[in-house]
């Protein structure tokens, strides 16, 4: 791996030095599936961390720094490889799992497909493509991604399964604190405040890399899997940057001021998200109500059927097809707010899957990419600078404000509905932000 980074030119201008460097750790950590930054020797470490010191990263602050890890979180292209030169995509192993295939009479979403490679070779019809489907629909299918999700699809079944009172120590509580479990119904899911059917663990991005003071204990279900929630949680933020840079070029926009507000290192409300649903749920039931995700990039791995989106066209709901080679990938309310309305955060909602699939519990992990937690969510758009001077929400206040209002226990009547809402009722949003 050594070899490989020393092909790479001395720095030059500090951001594409930036880029070239981390680029080359990247590929060296693709190339050698289980190499991390902290296996890097130490010249090369302190040679990117002054780069990446020098104004255009800051440092986390002190207390959150890691003391092992360089902050290599501005890059968003590697070097792009083809089909044929790349290691077998963890997607084809997620791939094989002998679950009832989707009903295929069921309407679905036409959703585009997207190239991840194609974005990391800068392709411009790719990114026009990305633009395109953030700004329409704000669904869409990655490809050729390396993401593994399995290792969480295979522990899900144990996790769940413990006792209540085991798996309630780890409640994340009424309060808006948004990591650890939520139980089974402590949301509700419309204006009349029913319950949800689903429920789920959180795990943040902050405590897997181990930067977060006061880090919540876990199950062994998970701690035992730490070393892959790590590589899982650098792989998908990594891959969440690459598409900011992508949109970034769509739009034409400096990608630092996407890139710079959505860094690995600095603290954030990022997590990974296990959900399970029982089987045995009411046809046509709804386990997860209408919403808009809160951060900026969703990637979402679904086995099984269930997921729904409005169709633009007719405002029906539509399933999302599950295809295991590619992530789902949705744009949120944070991001919504950074770009000036300029992507669309989509509704969606959760089901039971369809035919012979409801028979399974279902299982559906995401990765939620937010705005690191002090980001102001007003817009960055250079052309929209004279019109958001004011102060705004930080992307911290925006997930304690959506998460407080659609607990259960704090629900009032429609108020609290309204306060739940995401950008998808800009007219009740304006009312709250
Ligand atoms: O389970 C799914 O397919 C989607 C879940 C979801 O929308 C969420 O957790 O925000
Ligand atoms: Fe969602």
């Amino acid at each position: 791996m050594l070899s490989r980074l020393l092909f790479f030119k001395p720095p030059k201008a500090k951001a594409s030095c930036i880029r070239n460097y981390a680029h080359g750790l990247n590929l060296g950590l693709h190339a050698s599936s289980q190499l991390r930054p902290r296996h890097l020797v130490p010249q090369f470490r302190r040679t990117l961390t002054s780069i990446t010191s020098n104004n255009i990263l800051k440092p986390p602050p002190a207390g959150l720094q890691s003391k092992a890890r360089p902050p290599t979180t501005v890059s968003w292209r590697r070097r792009s490889a083809t089909a044929s030169t790349r290691p077998l995509y963890a997607s084809r192993a997620f791939a094989s799992r002998g679950q009832p295939p989707f009903p295929p009479s069921i309407r679905t979403a036409d959703l585009t497909t997207i190239d991840l490679l194609l974005l990391q070779a800068d392709d411009q019809a790719e990114m026009r493509k990305l633009h395109h489907a953030a700004s329409t629909q704000g669904f869409l299918y990655l490809k050729h991604h390396d993401i593994d999700p399995s290792f969480l699809f295979d522990l899900a079944s144990g996790l769940f399964s413990l006792p209540v009172s085991e798996k309630m120590k780890y409640d994340m509580g009424r309060s808006g604190h948004y990591f650890g479990y939520k139980p089974r119904g402590s949301q509700y899911i419309d204006a009349n405040g029913t319950p949800d059917k689903q429920e789920y663990f959180n795990l943040s991005k902050d405590e897997i890399l181990g930067e977060a003071k006061g880090a919540k204990d876990q199950p062994h279900a998970l701690r035992s899997q730490w070393d892959n929630l790590e590589t899982f949680t650098r792989q998908s933020h990594e891959t969440a940057l690459t598409l900011l840079g992508a949109l970034s070029a769509g739009l034409k926009i400096d990608p630092s001021l996407l890139l710079s507000r959505h860094q690995l290192e600095r603290p954030s409300g990022d997590h990974t998200r296990v959900t399970w649903t029982p089987p045995g749920i009411d046809d046509n039931a709804i386990t997860f109500g209408g919403h808009t995700d809160f951060g900026s990039i969703t990637l979402l791995f679904n086995q099984l059927g269930g997921l729904q989106i409005i169709n633009p066209e007719d405002e029906e709901w539509m399933y999302v097809e599950p295809r295991p080679e590619c992530a789902i990938v949705n744009f949120g309310d944070s991001i919504v707010k950074l770009l000036g309305g300029r992507v669309h955060s989509g509704m969606h909602r959760v089901v039971r899957a369809p035919g012979d699939q409801s028979r399974l519990p279902r299982v559906s992990v995401a990765y939620f990419m937010r705005p690191n937690g002090d980001v102001q969510l007003k817009s960055i758009m250079p052309d929209d600078r004279s019109s958001t001077q004011a102060k705004a929400m930080t992307a911290d206040e925006w997930i304690l404000h959506r998460a407080v209002h659609r607990n259960t226990m704090n629900y009032k009547g429609r108020d609290s509905f309204i306060l739940s809402k995401g950008t998808e009722h800009r007219d009740l949003e304006e009312n709250n932000s």
